[in-house]
């Protein structure tokens, strides 16, 4: 629309309202208004995909021939039908095979065995779709049928990640910026895509599982978009219950579970080196009176720009959950530096043992209590945060100059070091370097304005003024109001904290 159409709308105003609320649906609606030529066998092409995306479930042809050559290679002896339908994933029960192939040896072999994974590939095309197969994975899975089949064979879950493009759009965000990940060139094909991830899901598994700390179920085998792991089972069939469900006995459990979940973060962090990323009371599950943690597939190492917005998320998540539980909780930003801190004050356990960590955090981290409490986490939530520069992408380049971000040194810093030596980790240059381009930009490209914005008029004033000016007073004048500037500076409060505490106190009268 060009500025004069703009103009003429302006005026409708002055029309009868009816006239300009038609206006007002026509604004809104205007870009859905097709002008283009009609094509129909575009439009036709287009819904198939859309079809194929979206309702095409996860037993195409391709996954059911890898999941018969599953148990042609005696990795699993039956399938036995669908434990959950989710948006990105189903997860099937099935019963072990009697291959040697699978266990320790495949966690090691895994590596290797990439190499020629597409030859295989081609072999599993030949094969015949098992029908009887599809139809039992196309059912609930009833375990009264299972105990009865067979209660000594070793049970998996088999996790199928869909091959929906429209929800693995998505996920590039976690895969982008993974090291270890960066040599893929596959981010933009859906297929390729989807077994990136149920590959990612299995090595953040493995990871967790080699390093002993927390809880996991065992990683089996991972092949294009289908993993294999260890099935967490009651022993009668039925999937242990995910932490949303699980019966509680008493309140002391309640905190039990809160407590350890903290310790887990901070041995994910610390040992497994991954933010969980998407952990919540739907991905815990309670297993022989513990916690197990699963769906790691979108876990990223701290090395990913956004690791640390994961985090903050993850805490987020469980603080909510265990609040409504209703329980005392611990503030985000103190669980935040529990975690990331290399070494914590008066802890004289075993940095590796969650048992350890969990009475140190019941005993140790403050009641999250006052409504300061709760406006500091909220600054905290608000505010950006980078490990350095790196990490700062060009679309964060805006928040960055409006100052809505904070380097985590800084963060840190306020508070006590030798509790929060984290803060050594971080890159000390880094904020340096974005105090001097901070003022670069503030002092050129405004030139001696100052941030409150002032009446038009008297600037004009100061303008004229200026024209008049010799040139080595001119040279004076900026300086100092550029000395200025950087004084007045270390004691202002930023923006968006400043925005919150007005708020706050708004809010309180
Ligand atoms: N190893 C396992 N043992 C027992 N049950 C499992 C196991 N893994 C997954 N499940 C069950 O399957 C459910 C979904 O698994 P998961 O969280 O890994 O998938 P998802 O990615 O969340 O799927 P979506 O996000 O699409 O719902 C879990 O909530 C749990 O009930
Ligand atoms: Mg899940």
């Amino acid at each position: 629309m060009s500025l004069e159409d703009k103009f003429d709308r302006l005026n409708i105003s002055n029309e009868p309202r009816t006239e300009h609320a038609n206006n007002k649906i026509l604004d809104k609606y205007e870009h859905k208004f097709k002008t283009d030529e009609m094509s129909f066998t575009r439009s036709k092409t287009n819904k198939d995909k859309a079809n194929r995306a979206t309702v095409e479930n996860v037993l195409d042809p391709r996954t059911m021939r890898f999941l018969k050559a599953l148990t042609s290679r005696g990795v699993i002896s039956d399938f036995n039908g669908c434990l959950s339908t989710g948006k990105e994933a189903n997860v099937y029960h099935a019963f072990a095979g009697d291959s040697k192939l699978h266990a320790d040896v495949v966690l090691e072999a895994k590596e290797e065995e990439d190499e020629d994974e597409d030859e295989n590939e081609e072999d599993e095309d030949d094969l015949p779709i098992d029908h009887n197969l599809k139809e039992k994975l196309e059912t609930e899975l009833r375990p009264e049928m299972l105990t009865k089949v067979s209660q000594d064979k070793k049970e998996y879950a088999v996790k199928i990640f869909k091959t929906s493009i429209l929800v693995f759009k998505d996920r590039e965000r976690y895969v982008d910026g993974e090291f270890r990940f960066r040599n893929s060139r596959s981010q933009h094909n859906p297929r390729k895509m989807i077994k990136i991830w149920a590959e990612k899901e299995f090595r953040n598994l493995r990871r967790i599982y080699q390093s002993g700390v927390i809880p996991v179920p065992k990683p089996i085998e991972v092949k294009n978009n289908v993993l294999v792991m260890e099935f967490l089972g009651r022993g009668d069939g039925f999937a242990s219950p995910r932490l949303k469900d699980h019966p509680y006995k008493d309140r002391e459990e309640i905190f039990h579970y809160y407590h350890t979940i903290v310790a887990y973060m901070r041995l994910m962090y610390q040992i497994c080196r991954l933010v969980h990323a998407d952990l919540s009371e739907y991905n815990i599950l309670i297993h022989k009176d513990k916690m197990y943690i699963i769906d790691v597939s979108q876990s990223v190492e701290p090395e990913h720009p956004m690791s640390l917005d994961f985090l903050r998320m993850d805490i987020k998540n469980i603080n909510f959950y265990f609040e409504k539980m209703g329980i005392d909780i611990f503030p985000e930003r103190v669980i935040f530096q529990f975690i990331i801190s290399d070494t914590l004050e008066n802890f004289n356990g075993d940095y590796r043992d969650y048992n350890d960590l969990r009475d140190y955090v019941a005993q140790n981290l403050p009641i999250k209590k006052s409504e300061q409490d709760e406006a500091e986490d909220e600054i905290f939530r608000s505010l950006y945060l980078v490990r350095n520069l790196e990490g700062l992408e060009e679309r964060d380049f805006d928040r960055y100059t409006d100052g809505k971000f904070d380097l985590l040194k800084s963060l840190i810093a306020h508070d006590n070091e030798k509790n929060f030596s984290a803060a050594e980790q971080f890159d000390l240059k880094a904020q340096d370097a974005t105090t001097d381009e901070e003022d670069e930009i503030s002092e050129e490209d405004f030139d001696g304005e100052d941030d409150d914005d002032e009446g038009y008029e008297s600037e004009e004033k100061v303008l004229k003024g200026k024209r008049y000016e010799d040139k080595d007073a001119k040279k004076l004048r900026k300086q100092e109001a550029k000395d200025a500037k950087r004084e007045k500076r270390k004691t202002k409060v930023k923006k968006h904290i400043k925005k919150k505490l007005v708020k706050k106190t708004k809010s309180k009268k």
